[in-house]
C-alpha cells in the first residue's frame, strides 16, 4: 500500500498591510511570508477501507472533517473522482491557532503527498491553484520559502528571505484569537502605520537584518494586542534581551524576535520559558512542504 511522510513547516509574517475588502469579506493585503524551520510530521497511507481517518498526537485540533486535513483529502477525491481511503497521522509541533498557518501547512502537505501517492502529476502551480479553495495562506504554504503576498494571499512573488543563520525566537502566549475576529476588527479607514514593502525587500537582499527588524509592522496587531496585553509585554521582553525587533505574526497570538547574536536569544528564551510554556528558537527555512526519507 502506497504511503509517505512529510514536513509541514510554519511561517511568519515579517510584514502585513490591508488594502481593502472584496465583496465576499476576504480582505486584500500586501504582506511578506517567511517559512521557518518549525514542523509538525505528516504521515500519509492508503487504506483498504473507504473512509478518511485522521490520528494526531495533539488534543488541540478536531479529528473530523472540521480538520482541513479532511477538507483538502475530500477535496481532491472529488476533483479527481477517487475514493480510496486515506489514513492521516499528524505530529503536531506548530503551535495551534497561532498566526503561524499550522493548519494551512498541513493542508499543502496533504495536497502535495496525495499527488504523489495517487500519481496525479499536478505542478506546484495548479497544487496551489486548487489549495486556496482551502485557505488564502494554503498556496504559499505549499511553496513556501519567503514571498511578497497579495490579493488575499494567494498572489506570490518570491523574494529573497531571511539567511537561515538570523535567530529567529518564537513565543505563543496560551491564549485564542480568530483570525476571521480579527480582520474583522481592523478599521480599514484608521491604520496610521504601515509597512514599507519594497523597502524591506531591499533590506533582505542587502541582508540588512537590523533595518528588516526595525522596519516590521504588522496593522494586524492593534486589533489583537488591544485584547491582548501579553502581546506587547512579550515583545518588551524580546527587546530587553536585545533582540533587533519583534512582531506579532499573522492574526498572532504569536510573536517572533530576530536576533543576530546566538546568547541574547537563549537568554531571551530563558526569561520567556518562566511564563510561557510554547517558546521556540528557530531560523529560517526555504522549503514549506518536504518529503521524508
Ligand atoms: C492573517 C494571516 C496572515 O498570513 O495568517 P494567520 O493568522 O491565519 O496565520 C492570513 O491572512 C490568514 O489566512 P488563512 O488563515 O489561510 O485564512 P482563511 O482560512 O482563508 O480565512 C479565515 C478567515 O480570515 C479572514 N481573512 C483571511 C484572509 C484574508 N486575506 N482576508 C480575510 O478577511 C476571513 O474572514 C476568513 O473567513
Ligand atoms: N490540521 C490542523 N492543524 C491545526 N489547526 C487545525 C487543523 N485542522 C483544523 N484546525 C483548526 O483551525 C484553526 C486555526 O488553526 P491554525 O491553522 O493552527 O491557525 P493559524 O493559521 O492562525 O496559525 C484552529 O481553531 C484549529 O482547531
Amino acid at each position: 500500500m502506497n504511503s509517505i511522510e512529510l514536513k509541514s513547516r510554519a511561517k511568519i509574517n515579517l510584514s502585513i498591510d490591508v488594502l481593502g475588502k472584496r465583496q465576499d469579506g476576504y480582505h486584500l493585503v500586501e504582506m511578506i511570508m517567511q517559512t521557518i524551520d518549525l514542523s509538525d510530521v505528516l504521515r500519509i497511507k492508503e487504506s483498504d477501507t473507504e473512509d478518511i481517518v485522521i490520528k494526531s498526537n495533539s488534543g488541540d485540533i478536531p479529528l473530523d472533517d472540521n480538520n482541513i486535513v479532511y477538507k483538502a483529502i475530500t477535496l481532491l477525491r472529488e476533483k479527481f473522482n477517487i475514493n480510496k481511503g486515506i489514513e492521516v497521522f499528524i505530529e503536531k509541533n506548530i503551535p495551534v491557532a497561532a498566526g503561524m498557518a499550522g493548519g494551512s501547512s498541513n493542508a499543502a502537505a496533504v495536497l502535495v503527498g496525495l499527488n504523489k501517492v495517487w500519481d496525479l502529476g499536478l505542478s506546484e502551480k495548479e497544487l496551489q491553484e486548487i489549495g486556496l479553495a482551502l485557505g488564502a495562506d494554503v498556496p504559499f504554504c505549499i511553496s513556501g520559502g519567503a514571498a511578497l503576498a497579495q490579493g488575499i494571499g494567494e498572489e506570490l512573488t518570491y523574494i529573497k528571505g531571511l539567511s537561515e543563520d538570523v535567530i529567529i525566537l518564537i513565543c505563543k502566549p496560551n491564549l485564542f484569537v480568530s483570525t476571521k475576529d480579527v480582520y474583522g476588527g481592523l478599521d480599514l479607514n484608521n491604520i496610521d502605520n504601515r509597512p514599507d514593502n519594497r523597502y524591506l525587500i531591499e533590506c533582505l537582499k542587502n541582508k540588512d537584518i537590523k533595518a528588516v527588524a526595525e522596519n516590521m509592522v504588522n496593522v494586524l496587531e492593534g486589533v489583537t494586542s488591544n485584547m491582548h496585553s501579553e502581546i506587547s509585554e512579550i515583545e518588551k521582553m524580546m527587546i530587553d534581551n536585545n533582540a533587533l525587533g519583534a512582531m506579532m505574526s499573522g492574526s498572532g497570538p504569536t510573536v517572533f524576535g530576530l536576533f543576530n547574536n546566538k546568547e541574547d536569544a537563549l537568554n531571551a528564551k530563558k526569561e520567556l520559558m518562566k511564563k510561557y510554556e510554547q517558546v521556540y528558537l528557530v531560523n529560517s527555512s526555504e522549503r514549506g512542504i518536504e518529503v521524508n526519507g
